[in-house]
């Protein structure tokens, strides 16, 4: 039984899957909603869409190949057409928090090399300012509690992410820490901040490059489009 919330999930993933013609090199994101875009791409490769994914995550992998989607690498392509990914948080110029899923450096990756990125919520992810949900940071282990003592030394609370009483290691071997930074006025800057510390492999924050967002809410289906 799907929470109200997942409803909306779901309608966003099923929507997503509409975006992509034949021939398209795809990044595939991750985490709950990009499920049900996945599993929407299997169908319409089932029914003759010729597409390939880069996955963003393990887990995105393995949905990918699970529902029938094609998948390659970049070793294979020089770019992508569009990549579709869920947020944390979405402002109204489209800034993103991501990484709640732990995904964010690879996510980066896929949604650099698009030509479009398209981010998929439901309603309760778009805020007039980020900064309520932690922003996560992808740091090195290697001397991670030096990177975050600079992290902290700009204005934030942090925790390691943990899973199951053990830190969380992400696909790429690396830690998160999840950074309370209030209200973020300025998310461009506080993003070039962050990688300038030695040891941040990549913030959460993407700023400036989202196309469009297809948000999900009770009656309807909405596009945020960059102005
Ligand atoms: O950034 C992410 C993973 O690193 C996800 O896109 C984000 O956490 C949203 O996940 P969900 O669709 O499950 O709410």
């Amino acid at each position: 039984m799907l929470t109200e919330q997942d409803q909306l999930k779901k309608l966003v993933g099923q929507e997503a899957a509409h975006y992509i013609k034949d021939g398209m090199k795809i990044g595939l994101g991750s985490g709950s909603t990009v499920y049900w875009m996945i599993k929407m791409l299997g169908e319409r490769v089932k029914e003759g869409l010729h597409i390939e994914g880069i996955p963003s995550s393990n887990q995105t992998a393995e949905w990918a190949k699970e529902f029938g989607v094609p998948l390659t690498d970049f070793s294979k392509v020089e770019g992508l057409d569009v990549t579709i990914d869920g947020a944390d948080e979405v402002d109204g110029n489209l800034n993103l928090v991501k990484g709640g899923g732990g995904a964010l450096f690879r996510e980066k990756v896929i949604a650099k090399a698009a030509k479009e990125l398209i981010i998929i919520v439901d309603e309760s992810k778009v805020v007039e300012k980020l900064g309520d949900f932690p922003l996560p940071v992808e740091v090195l282990p290697f001397g991670w509690e030096m990177t975050a003592a600079k992290i902290k030394e700009l204005g934030c609370e942090l925790t390691v992410r943990s899973k199951d009483n053990e830190v969380y290691v992400t696909d790429n071997g690396n830690y998160i820490l999840d950074c309370q930074f209030g209200k973020i006025e300025n998310p461009e800057m506080l993003d070039q901040e962050l990688i300038q510390i030695v040891g941040v492999v990549e913030t959460g924050l993407f700023t400036n490059m989202t196309d469009k967002v297809i948000v999900g809410s009770k009656d309807k289906v909405s596009l945020l489009e960059r102005k």
